[in-house]
């Protein structure tokens, strides 16, 4: 049985009082209502981490992760944070590659694959983001895209590190844009990422990776997402910033 992962980033989005809010909201909701065998992960900016894992407390299915780290441990990288700074405060997960990173601040596969590792030697847990821009899925590559962003960029690992990573699989189309992949679309993609982590680990290791759908994922069409056999949750922008929408999410199993 693979793990289930709710998990929201909040972006570059929300005040101090607002984040410890939304943060207090999820926690107190996530112990009622979300079923025992769901993480709920919250992925804060640097600024908020220490708070909302101050408030999550113990806990037991809600989670903290910082939306990127630096491949250097520490040194003269003025503005960077780095992964043993992020561990020094007990965080969770690190999402890594999201394709705005890419996209506004030149992230390559290289890189990637660095700061993959430095996550890994922290004992924290990557969420590794990967999929195909608009253009890529018109001309039919998306599978050749995705297979270039995994085999580049955390491929790399051993059997043993690799089963500690999430993937996500955000088409870039679907990102913000209130447009969804369907769900068709969506266990397809995920069923090639499955059978690319087969031909690389082996059978039993892909079977037990969570393979999360990121893309306008919102409580009116979770359900459907998540009743995919290769989809197994999501990773959450805009609706994540509101509590019931975030907590409906993690229901939708
Ligand atoms: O990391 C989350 C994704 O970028 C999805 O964002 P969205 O749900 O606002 O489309």
């Amino acid at each position: 049985m693979r793990q289930k992962i709710v998990a929201g980033n909040w972006k570059m989005n929300l005040l101090k009082e607002e984040a410890e809010s939304l943060a207090s909201e999820v926690v107190n909701m996530a112990k009622d209502e979300t079923p025992s065998d769901v993480k709920v992960i919250m992925c804060t900016p640097f600024v908020h981490l220490s708070k909302v894992k101050s408030l999550i407390g113990n806990s037991a299915n809600v989670f903290v992760g910082a939306q990127n780290c630096y491949t250097e441990p520490s040194g003269a990288f003025t503005g960077e944070i780095s992964a043993p700074q992020l561990a020094s405060y007990g965080i969770d997960y690190v999402i890594l590659g999201h394709s705005e990173r890419r996209e506004y601040f030149g992230e390559s596969n290289e890189m990637l694959a660095k700061k993959t590792d430095a996550v890994l030697a922290n004992n924290m847990l990557p969420i590794f983001c990967f999929g195909e821009v608009l253009e890529e899925r018109e001309a039919g590559t998306q599978k050749a895209v995705v297979e270039k962003q995994l085999s580049e960029g955390i491929f790399h690992l051993s059997a043993e590190d690799f089963g500690k990573v999430v993937l996500a699989y955000e088409p870039v189309w679907a990102i913000g844009t209130g447009k969804t992949a369907s769900s068709a679309q969506a266990q397809e993609m995920h069923k090639d990422i499955r059978d690319m982590v087969a031909a690389k680990y082996g059978q039993e290791v892909a079977d037990a990776t969570p393979i999360l759908y990121g893309g306008s994922a919102k409580p009116s069409n979770a359900q459907e997402l998540f009743a995919q056999p290769d989809v197994d949750g999501g990773l959450i922008g805009g609706a994540s910033l509101a509590s019931r929408d975030f907590i409906e999410i993690s229901k939708s199993y």
